[in-house]
């Protein structure tokens, strides 16, 4: 899956009013607002319940369906180790979530150390072989936020909403979050541009429809490959952002997940990377020699007109099951993991169609083994 970008630069708040004219400050220390300098809950923002602990993000919405509401887990002042950015009813049913009260699964000796890059930052290296498979790294998010969350745009360029969010957390965990790379410049208000940095997709299945960013500290740490070792995979069930490595991991090799649209030809791959993230991908795919380049721009091509129909689950009347053997053949060979297990789902259905049910069952058989490497036993796919 692509990597989740906040849509929320521009979106308007779902009722406007004037905005307060003062400062924010915060509010009262009875309601329990855990205050770190700097990081404060607006004067927009007024309590709405202690236990779960909700805050109304800013009452100038009334009771707007879409007003955004921050809840802090756990909910004791100063404790908050995550918070969820939300609708209020979704709010209230995540705050109803046991899981968030359970500790999260750990790795016991986690295959991977975080290590001072000399040209991007920190990145993930492998400190022993991992296998196919393997689960490399596991957390839980410090921030979750619908991607189209409302936000009064006077609160949204200067800051104000996102300090008044992560007010409530743990002065540890702000630090964690405030020392994570912020890619853009002056560009950005630096909070947004901390989370747009580095949020990666978060896919709740108990709220359909409405499509979420998590922020991982750890997990944040890995590069971008256009040929990933990784796959990331957010488990609901553990409430858990998890790596698994999609091919055999070598001692101190780079950890690298994907960013970016993996089906596209490189110029487009590099151009998206560079508006979102600020780098020119360098990369062993993107540093192909050019007729090299040229083959494996074609290849992504060929794999990226097929995305639509996969998705629409519809079958143009001339594709083969040869066809779907040279697909799922260049995947591999472009390090396209996730791509190669759509295909073989797809394949299945063609081979169904086609009265080849030999090939169907073995693609179908396939597909369950890919995902399962991609995302574990828990994987909602293998259903
Ligand atoms: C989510 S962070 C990754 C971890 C980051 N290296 C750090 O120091 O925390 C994303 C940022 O890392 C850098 N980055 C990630 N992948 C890269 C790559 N393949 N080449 C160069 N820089 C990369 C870019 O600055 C990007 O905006």
């Amino acid at each position: 899956m692509k990597r989740g970008f906040l849509s929320n630069k521009n979106k308007k708040s779902p009722k406007s009013s004037p905005a307060p004219a003062s400062d924010p400050k915060p509010v009262g220390a009875s309601d329990g607002a855990q205050v770190t300098a700097g990081f404060q809950l607006s004067e927009t923002c007024r309590p709405y319940s202690e236990n779960p602990r909700i805050i109304e993000a800013d009452y100038r919405h009334g009771q707007a369906p879409e007003a955004s509401h921050f809840l802090y887990v756990p909910s004791t002042p100063g404790a908050a180790t995550v918070v969820f950015i939300d609708h209020l009813a979704n709010i209230q049913t995540i705050s109803s979530w046991d899981v968030l009260n359970r500790p999260p699964p750990a790795i016991p000796d986690p295959p991977y150390v975080l290590e001072a890059s000399s040209d991007k930052g920190i990145k993930m290296v492998a400190r022993r072989p991992i296998a196919i498979g393997e689960l490399v790294a596991l957390e839980r998010p410090l921030v979750v936020s619908r991607t189209d969350v409302a936000i009064a745009e006077d609160q949204s360029a200067s800051g104000i909403f996102y300090r008044a969010a992560l007010s409530g957390l743990s002065p540890a965990t702000l630090s964690t979050i405030m020392a994570l790379r912020n890619s853009f410049g002056p560009e950005q208000e630096p909070i947004l541009g901390t989370l747009l940095t580095n949020y990666q997709p978060v896919i709740i299945p108990e709220i359909p429809h409405t499509e979420y960013s998590g922020l991982f500290p750890i997990l944040c740490r890995a590069n971008h490959d256009c040929s990933p070792n990784t796959n990331f995979f957010f488990n609901p069930r553990s409430f858990t952002g998890q790596f698994h490595a999609v091919r055999a991991i070598a001692k101190d090799e780079e950890i690298t997940v994907l960013y970016s649209e993996l089906a596209a030809p490189r110029d487009e791959r590099r151009a998206e990377l560079q508006e979102h993230y600020k780098f020119l991908c360098e990369c062993s795919t993107c540093s192909l020699r050019p007729d090299l380049a040229e083959k494996s721009d074609s290849r992504r091509r060929a794999i990226g007109a097929l995305i639509p129909m996969m998705h629409a689950g519809s079958y143009a009347d001339d594709l083969t099951l040869a066809r779907i053997e040279e697909l799922l053949e260049w995947a591999t060979e472009e390090g396209m993991y996730a791509l190669y297990a759509e295909i073989l789902v797809y394949g299945f259905g063609l081979g169904m169609r086609l009265g080849a049910p030999d090939v169907a069952r073995k693609w179908s058989q396939m597909a369950a083994t890919a995902f399962k490497i991609l995302d574990g036993a828990d994987s909602p796919r293998l259903s």
